[in-house]
């Protein structure tokens, strides 16, 4: 640890604390290890590459279903405001068509069942948002979408949006932010759980629709992975972030609900073909940090450079 490190560590300490106890419900001791190998490090990397640029940074976090980038997001967000930049988390979530255009929008296609794949977010709403913060005045107002997950019995819905006076940096975090288009000779012989041949056409056609999402990749500036030593670990982490909306009182989804989302994410865009070649995109991607079956970090490095 550098000696800048080891006095972040000390100032920072006391809202880690409350961080760990509100929001994840863990005793501190048991994520300092996550603080002082991750967390503090890659914070400090992200105020440099701002730093470095004259307007606004947007760092993009991709990673599966509940792999924890919204929590990656928020502490990030805590240090680099304690190191005293405006920081602003967007999620890919926030950017969904509103419950009744998701509606509309499954009737012209019945395939959409649910949210979440190519298709069911506002891009124009996303770049003009992006484009906004990036050359936002000090002191021009800008609103950003919120979605609430738990409207419409979890089916969810875009909330009260939230009013901010432009950002230093912005942490873009989504499923699939980032995530390209492959060649369609991967559908020759697709993973489980894409099936029959109607999984297989779904597949294809998601891969078609994630092109409308390539001019809001553009606006990144850098991109991290968070990468689970198994994607399927997503199914009881995903579980685990309802169970806690549920228990503060909002509604969410059935156990078996989400089993039937999640591994509609997996049919649409399958992490072995979509996020596991840009593991080695070391053009596309800055920075691979693998995640533990016990949520512990594993290796943290640059594309291609797993060791
Ligand atoms: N480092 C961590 N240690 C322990 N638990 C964590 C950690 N990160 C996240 N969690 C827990 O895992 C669950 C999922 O986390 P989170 O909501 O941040 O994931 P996500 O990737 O944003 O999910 P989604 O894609 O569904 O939006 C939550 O219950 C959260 O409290
Ligand atoms: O809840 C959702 O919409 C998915 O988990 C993607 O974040």
């Amino acid at each position: 640890m550098t000696n800048d490190q080891s006095q972040l560590l000390r100032s920072f300490y006391p809202t880690f604390e409350h961080f760990c106890q509100n929001t994840l419900h863990k005793p501190p001791q048991q994520l300092e290890e996550t603080l002082r190998g991750l967390w503090l490090p890659l914070a400090m990397q992200i105020a440099s590459y701002r730093q470095a640029q004259s307007r606004t940074l947007i760092q993009g976090i991709l990673g599966g279903q509940g792999t924890g980038k919204t929590t990656l997001a928020k502490i990030l967000s805590l240090i680099l405001g304690h190191l005293g930049y405006r920081t602003l988390n967007l999620s890919l979530d926030d950017l969904y068509k509103t419950y009744s255009d998701r509606l509309a929008l499954q009737q012209q296609d019945p395939r959409f069942i649910w949210r979440g794949p190519p298709g069911t977010h506002d891009i124009q709403l996303g770049l003009q948002v992006l484009d906004r913060l990036r050359q936002s005045e000090p002191h021009s107002p800008i609103e950003i979408p919120r979605f609430d997950k738990s409207a419409w019995h979890g089916a969810g819905d875009r909330g009260t949006p939230e009013i901010v006076n432009g950002a230093d940096i912005v942490l873009f975090e989504g499923w699939f932010v980032g995530v390209r288009p492959i060649d369609p000779s991967n559908f020759d012989r697709p993973p489980p759980p894409i099936n029959t041949y109607e999984d297989r056409q779904f597949a294809i056609y998601m891969n078609t629709r994630l092109q409308e999402y390539l001019p809001l990749w553009d606006k990144l500036d850098r991109l991290i992975i968070l990468y689970p030593v198994d994607y399927r670990l997503s199914q009881q982490w995903r579980k685990d972030a309802e169970h806690q909306m549920i228990a503060t009182g909002k509604t969410g989804m059935t156990d078996l609900q989400i089993e039937q989302f999640v591994e509609y994410f997996w049919k649409s865009l399958h992490p072995d073909l979509f996020i596991k070649p840009l593991i080695q995109d070391s053009q596309r991607v800055d920075l691979v940090i693998e995640i533990n079956c016990d949520r512990s970090i594993g290796k943290i490095y640059r594309p291609g450079h797993p060791s």
